[in-house]
């Protein structure tokens, strides 16, 4: 049989309805239409080729992107696309590319700390791409440190202006993405100095190169800091260094929406959070956490496809060998990656709606949610692109040596998604901010005041730091409230040891530095517990089409049990679970994996499918 013919086979004997499936993906119908339209859009415009992406140079691969980003905003503006519409066209085009910092980072700043008249200024000309905007925070000496930045802007009363500069040599600007050959402005991070007194880290606009020539203004070095990991890949974006040697920017360049400086030169500290100068971070944050389900979904997609067509050993009288999809090995490492990337893309519209709440909630002045959305958005963001850049790599390994060729996509897909881990926060940093905000619940808990939102749990540690789980047979592993409360036990547990633990030392940072580790594995369990519930709430809402919440309760229990299956130390070290009812747990997913396979031979190819349309790479 041809390869065709094996898809074709296994799609044939689909159980349930594809086409609402693909729309529980998509999250709407109208999201699926969009999304389905502008994919075929992009398909079908030779602009947007991207099979000979790996082998070109450098250089011819940025003319390529520039060529791309121009197409783009050609067909943007002519087919009027609104601006989910626009930002799917992106998403298909898939290449790192200078428009995403522009869109990405340099506008959210402006709306999120400009103040109105700063908006009305830069606004309008930077969504006409008049100007090109990058986002500039990290030096060669500071990514995740930002309080240790160095840059200063220094306000001169003479002449109402700031003073740009690059102190040493460790202050110089590096990594900003779009900086290094396109933009033509940067919002840039720097400590504002008023009177000889350092107030800290603040955005300033800054203009780096003439709108006539191109050229960069007095005062300003500005180059792309070179190749990065892989062919292709993230080459296709101009990661630069910038310095500034005294350079002059008006009063009003300083984005005055949290603290502002008069003209008299008086530092002024808004009404609200300083953290706010972060929200650009919680935003884009947000949106990865998004996007990793769409890197997760092509990876698996890749490799479910080779796992159906190849086949290795077992044959009998001359017959086919066994379908490599077959192994109980290959299913348990596939299977849960299939799983967590529904896992994910439903995390995900979750996140995206407690952004949409916190900035309403922003812009009526509470602020009381807001470090509940900096725990999720940098949680989420460290597990799900942890977990996704592991995975990817999984599905190299699990397509053989043909995983290693860069026609299957895995590679350059591996090389574009793992600078995730880093961007937007360190994973590791980022856990260490949810273990704070975990350890500053724990500590709340006998002030009488409630949790709430994704630590509503934690009010009822009582119950959960003695619970014992019911599990008696495997079947039992498949209540949801079972599952929850399993994970809620194990986060609870892991957090108050950590704070006991906390507390036998003197001085409360040389505690949250010697126990690091505990509370970063503290704080995946906590978020790994909002996947969960994340994926229970999905399944209480109306999901119409046959059999189509029958396959996703099966990819819930998959999910959660491979998670409880990989962290089973932890469950079983928390005392909610005995080892037995782990050897229970671990039978249960076997089940399910045959009945993926077997009682619904279709379901996973199908869910592939239904993916399909996002994979451009070339595949088998
Ligand atoms: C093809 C062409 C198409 C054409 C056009 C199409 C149109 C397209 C449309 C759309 C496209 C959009 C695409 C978007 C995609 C974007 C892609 C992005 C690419 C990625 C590029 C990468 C960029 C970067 O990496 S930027 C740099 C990021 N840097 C970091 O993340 C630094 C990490 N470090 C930190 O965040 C912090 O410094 C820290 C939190 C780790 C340290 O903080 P700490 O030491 O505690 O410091 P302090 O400042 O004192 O904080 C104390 C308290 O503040 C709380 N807190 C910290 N952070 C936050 C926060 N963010 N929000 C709220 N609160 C915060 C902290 O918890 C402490 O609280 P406490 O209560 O006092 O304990
Ligand atoms: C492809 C790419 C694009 C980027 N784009 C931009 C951009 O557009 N604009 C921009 O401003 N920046 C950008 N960056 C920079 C990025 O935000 C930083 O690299 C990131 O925040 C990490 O900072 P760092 O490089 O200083 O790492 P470091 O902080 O030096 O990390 C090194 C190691 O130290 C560990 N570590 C650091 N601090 C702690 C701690 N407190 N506790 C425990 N361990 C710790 C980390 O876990 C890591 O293992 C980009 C980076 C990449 C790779």
């Amino acid at each position: 049989m041809e390869a065709l013919d094996y898809h074709a086979e296994e799609r044939r004997k689909a159980e349930f309805d594809v086409e609402e499936m693909k729309i529980v993906w998509a999250g709407s119908r109208q999201a699926y239409e969009i999304s389905d339209r502008v994919a075929r859009l992009v398909a079908s415009d030779p602009v947007f080729r991207k099979d000979n992406r790996t082998m070109l140079s450098r250089k011819d691969l940025f003319k390529d992107t520039l060529r791309k980003a121009a197409h783009a905003w050609k067909r943007i503006i002519e087919l009027r696309l609104s601006e989910e519409e626009a930002s799917k066209l992106r998403f298909f085009v898939d290449q790192p590319v200078f428009t995403d910092l522009h869109w990405g980072m340099f506008i959210p700043a402006i709306k999120g700390q400009g103040n109105e008249e700063q908006q009305q200024k830069w606004l309008p000309m930077a969504y006409k791409m008049q100007i090109i905007g990058c986002y500039a925070q990290t030096e060669l000496g500071h990514g995740s440190n930002v309080q240790g930045l160095e840059t200063t802007a220094t306000f001169d009363p003479e002449t109402d202006e700031f003073v740009i500069h690059s102190p040493t040599l460790t202050s110089s600007k590096w990594w900003p993405g779009g900086l290094g050959k396109v933009s033509t402005h940067a919002l840039i991070y720097a400590r504002l100095i008023t009177d000889g007194q350092d107030h800290g880290v603040h955005g300033f606009i800054v203009q780096l190169r003439s709108l006539d020539d191109h050229l960069p203004l007095p005062g300003i070095t500005v180059g792309d800091i070179g190749m990065k990991f892989g062919s292709g890949a993230y080459n296709s974006m101009d990661n630069g260094v910038l310095r500034f040697d005294h350079v002059r920017i008006l009063r009003d360049q300083m984005l005055m929406g949290v603290s502002q400086v008069t003209r008299e030169g008086k530092f002024m500290q808004s009404d609200v959070p300083r953290q706010l100068v972060y929200g650009t971070m919680v935003y884009v944050r947000q949106k990865i956490v998004a996007d990793a389900s769409c890197a997760l979904s092509r990876a698996v997609c890749i490799a479910t496809r080779y796992s159906v067509v190849r086949r290795q050993f077992g044959s009998h009288n001359g017959g086919p060998e066994t379908q490599v999809i077959d192994y109980k090995t290959q299913q348990s490492r596939l299977f849960p990656l299939l799983a967590s990337a529904y896992a994910f893309r439903f995390v995900g519209e979750w996140l995206k709606w407690l952004y949409t709440d916190v900035t309403q909630r922003l812009q009526a002045s509470d602020f009381s949610t807001l470090p509940e959305v900096h725990a999720c958005t940098a949680g989420l963001k460290s597990v799900t692109t942890s977990a996704t850049a592991d995975a990817i790599e999984e599905c190299r390994k699990l397509c053989g040596g043909h995983g290693y060729l860069s026609s299957s996509g895995l590679p350059e897909l591996f090389a574009v998604y793992v600078p995730a881990c880093t961007y937007e926060g360190d994973n590791v940093v980022l856990l260490l901010q949810v273990a704070r905000f975990l350890m500053k619940t724990v500590s709340q808990l006998g002030s009488g005041k409630k949790p709430v939102g994704t630590i509503a749990y934690m009010g009822r540690s009582e119950h959960l730091l003695q619970c014992r789980c019911e599990v008696e047979r495997a079947e039992d592993w498949l209540k949801p409230n079972v599952i929850l409360e399993a994970f809620e036990a194990r986060a609870a547990r892991m957090s108050v040891t950590c704070a006991k633990n906390l507390n036998n030392f003197a001085n409360q940072e040389e505690g949250f530095a010697q126990l690091a580790t505990d509370l970063a594995e503290a704080a995946v369990a906590h978020v790994q517990l909002i996947i969960v519930s994340k994926f229970i709430e999905k399944l209480q809402q109306d999901i119409p089409g046959k059999g189509v919440k029958r396959q996703l309760e099966i990819l819930f229990n998959v999910y959660a049990l491979s998670l409880l299956h990989k962290h089973l130390g932890d469950f079983v070290a928390s005392g909610c679970i005995t080892p037995k009812q782990g050897a229970l747990a671990n039978e249960q997913l076997r089940l399910l994996y045959s009945q993926v396979h077997f009682d619904n031979p279709s379901l996973l190819l199908y869910m592939v499918l239904l993916l399909e349309r996002l994979l451009q790479s070339t595949s088998f």
